[in-house]
């Protein structure tokens, strides 16, 4: 359970209905929601039942965290897009477009058939209606055809190169969308970096969050190609029953250091742009970190465990700080040996990373794995870092450029794509993705 569950129980209340024992189990909000994507429970409980059990919490109506459906869908019409607060799914597909028109009219056209395909999409609906038309093409792919939603989201977003001169946008770019700064240590290969648009889906199931980005890459057809995609993936709900922390691919645990979701203050002051921030139109919107990380896995997995563990400064096996017992206890930099030296070292990730606490940011990173390099013969996997923040600059940036001098997790790895999008705020349902831009 994550430490921010904890304080979070739903109150049993006397009621007798037959779902009332599941209601009764003392389950938080984040176990729900495993649960209902994982196995299926939202189906059993019926909607009634969900909303019901959803509600206890005080949580549902105006919940920052969209509510799973019944059928283990979630909403795609929202405040905020969804995606970004939403528990990590265990699938990733990434995707990075670049337009090929110079009309804005096609880019409005084409936001206005993605939206209308993503409400499909992550219902579980076919794209579009010529599916059952012997004489035409179907105009969806097919392969997601009777699977559930498996929670899927499209989480939208421009690039920087979006308010370049081909569109008359120059004045609407947000002030810290700029492509990233070099820094120390960088290998970038233009191959994994940039891109006017981009698409992230999640899902349970990695053939629903494919067949998301390929429909909605196949409705672009004449107006933007894809520019570079990555598959990505997490422990599964069923591998990790007690949905902890999940590990990334040195064996550690990773998101530990979060922000709570939940706390909607909180969520307000590091993720969501607000009023006078910067433009209006992305105003509940986000700005998206993403990071291409290659791991020098041959290299780590040469290194001793307590090497490991002075790297990133917390236990492995537990995922607590070095020193502490619990994966959620305080990360106490200030904590020394009897010699005075410190027990987590200063250029740990962990010590890095949190600086004096006050520059956060919400982490949604997944593993990826893109086979041998035969060049080299050795693996190109890693990490795909993915954070949202309310300013890239102040926030990215800043965090970025002390890792990037530092970090003792330099010598395992090397950043070789990059990429930040503005991702809008959510639509309404009428509206579409971007409306506040284009509209
Ligand atoms: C610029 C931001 C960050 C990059 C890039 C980054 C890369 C990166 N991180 C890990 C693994 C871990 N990171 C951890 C903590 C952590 N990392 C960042 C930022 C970046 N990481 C922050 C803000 C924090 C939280 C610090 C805090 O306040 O406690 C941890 C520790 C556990 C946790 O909190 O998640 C791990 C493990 C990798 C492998 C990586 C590059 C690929
Ligand atoms: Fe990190």
């Amino acid at each position: 359970m994550n430490k921010h569950d904890k304080d979070k129980q739903p109150t049993p209340t006397t009621n007798s209905e037959p779902s009332q024992k599941l209601l009764d189990t003392k389950v938080s909000r984040r176990d729900m929601l495993r649960l209902t994507g994982a196995t299926g429970l939202g189906l059993l409980l019926g909607g009634g039942a969900m909303g019901s059990l959803l509600s206890r919490g005080g949580t549902a109506a105006k919940a920052p965290v969209a509510p799973v459906q019944a059928d283990s869908s979630i909403p795609f019409y929202a405040n905020h897009q969804a995606g970004i607060l939403t528990p990590a799914q265990n699938f990733l597909y990434f995707a990075a477009f670049d337009l090929t028109t110079t009309k804005l009219s096609d880019v409005k056209k084409l936001l206005q058939e993605w939206t209308t395909a993503a409400a499909a999409l992550t219902t579980g609906r076919l794209v579009g209606n010529t599916n059952d038309s012997p004489n035409l093409p179907p105009s969806d792919t097919g392969e997601a055809d009777g699977l559930t939603p498996s929670r899927c989201t499209l989480t939208f977003g421009v690039g920087p190169s979006f308010f370049d001169e081909r569109f008359g946008l120059a004045g609407q770019r947000p002030s810290s969308l700029a492509d990233l700064p070099p820094f120390v240590g960088d290998n970038l290969d233009p191959a994994w970096c940039g891109g006017d648009l981009c698409v992230q889906a999640c899902a349970d199931d990695l053939q629903v969050a494919f067949h998301a980005i390929r429909n909605l890459a196949r409705i672009a057809r004449g107006t933007a190609v894809l520019r570079w995609t990555q598959e990505g993936f997490q422990r599964t709900g069923e591998a990790d029953p007690k949905n902890g922390t999940p590990r990334n691919l040195l064996g550690f645990k990773d998101g530990t250091g979060n922000p709570d979701v939940t706390d909607e203050a909180e969520m307000n002051k590091i993720v969501w742009q607000g009023s006078g921030d910067g433009p209006a139109w992305m105003n509940g919107g986000t700005y998206m970190a993403v990071r291409r990380v290659r791991f020098r896995i041959e290299v780590w997995d040469r290194s001793s465990l307590s090497d490991q563990e002075a790297t990133f400064g917390r236990h492995r096996q537990s995922g607590a700080p070095i020193g502490a017992r619990d994966e959620f206890d305080k990360l106490d930099l200030k904590a020394a040996d009897a010699s005075g030296k410190p027990l987590i070292p200063a250029d740990s990730h962990s010590a890095l990373a949190h600086g004096d606490g006050t520059v956060k940011m919400l982490r949604r990173s997944y593993s990826y794995s893109g086979g041998l390099n035969a060049k080299t013969g050795q693996l190109d996997a890693g990490l795909l870092f993915i954070s949202f923040q309310r300013d890239l600059v102040k926030q990215f940036v800043t965090i970025q450029q002390r890792l990037s001098r530092n970090d003792r997790l330099n010598e395992y790895m090397v950043h070789v794509g990059s990429a930040v999008f503005a991702c809008f705020p959510g639509v309404r349902e009428g509206g579409f993705i971007g409306d506040t831009l284009l509209g």
